[in-house]
């Protein structure tokens, strides 16, 4: 049977509750289709807008009444969206499961990932969370409470905060032996919750959002997955993209992806991060491959038929 991990992007989850438990229904289906392909899945999921959303919700509370409600850190923010997404998500496939007379346990592991406390990114934020804005809204809550903010892909502007690379899969164990059962795991939502090592066996909550690209690839080496599938809101990878000469990447190499990111091709936050955790994991073990598509067209990205895949 053929091991994939399936990562989910987060902007495609919805903006709100109701979206989300919505989207939830078109992913499972899409997930369920591959399990009834034979393929052994194993899902992560991005929380760039939720992980902002409670961040905001959490800071409202703090601004009403500091002292009853003490500010609450990024890394439960994280936590927080890992059990929200992971519930809705758990829910809609197990109930597509069952719709189609499939008898498999769906769990969501509050998963921890490790990160460097010395990481160079938490000097220089990356990562775009919550809500687009319009530049002068952007602006003007930057001015008044501190954030930092960056052009999203030519989607707005958004709050940045830092995403320091994942190191250790702190439930590792928890997850294989979930798998080993035959059970369907949710794990690393959101890139996992950041955490760094401390003495006397202490995990202590960074303030950051993990890329969940590249803890899915860190997620698919470790359990020893023969493909890393990136489920976002393009069929393909382009070179150009969004100028008139765009043009839909197919098979692609390392070497040739390589020369693509020398040039610029990929915007960093978005694309760029999936285009190097999709490398990481081709470069990892020969026969891995990547695949990055639309989440209608996993199963044809599967079989070859669509999207951008990357190998050595
Ligand atoms: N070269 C590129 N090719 C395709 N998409 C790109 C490229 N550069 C930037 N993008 C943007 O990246 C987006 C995917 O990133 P993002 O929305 O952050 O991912 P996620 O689905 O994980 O939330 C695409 O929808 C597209 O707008
Ligand atoms: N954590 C993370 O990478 O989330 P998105 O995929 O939603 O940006």
């Amino acid at each position: 049977m053929k091991k994939v991990v399936v990562a989910l992007g987060g902007n495609a989850l919805g903006n709100n509750l109701h979206e989300q438990m919505e989207a939830v229904k078109t992913t499972s289906k899409a997930i369920v289709d591959l399990i009834e392909e034979g393929y052994e899945v194993v899902l992560s999921h991005g929380n760039g807008p939720q992980s902002g959303m409670i961040q905001l919700a959490m800071g409202q509370l703090t601004e009403l009444d500091p002292d009853k409600y003490p500010e609450v850190p990024l890394s439960v923010c994280v936590a927080m969206s890992q059990t929200y997404i992971g519930y809705d998500l758990q829910n809609a496939l197990r109930e597509e499961l069952l719709h189609r007379g499939i008898n498999k346990p769906v769990a969501t592991v509050a998963t921890q990932v490790v990160v460097d406390k010395d990481d160079p990114a938490f000097q220089n934020p990356t990562k775009p969370i919550g809500r687009f804005m319009s530049k002068e809204e952007a602006e003007k809550r930057a001015a008044e409470t501190g954030i930092q903010i960056m052009e999203d892909a030519g989607r707005g502007y958004r709050q940045v905060v830092a995403s320091p690379r994942p190191k250790a899969i702190v439930e590792e164990d928890t997850i294989k032996a979930l798998i080993d059962a035959d059970q369907t795991v949710i794990a690393c939502g959101g890139g996992g919750i950041p955490v760094t090592q401390e003495a006397n066996d202490h995990l202590k909550g960074a303030g950051a959002v993990i890329d969940k690209d590249f803890c899915s690839a860190l997620l698919a080496e470790r359990i020893d997955a023969d493909m890393l599938v990136i489920l976002t809101a393009v069929e393909n990878v382009a070179v150009n993209f969004g100028k008139p000469d765009q043009k839909a990447l197919t098979d692609v190499t390392v070497d040739q992806m390589n020369q693509y990111i020398k040039e610029d091709q990929f915007a960093p936050g978005s694309m760029l991060p999936k285009v190097e955790a999709g490398i990481q994991f081709a470069n990892s073990k020969p026969g891995r491959k990547t695949l990055i598509t639309l989440l209608e067209k996993a199963k044809d990205g599967l079989a070859g038929k669509t999207g951008t895949t990357i190998q050595a």
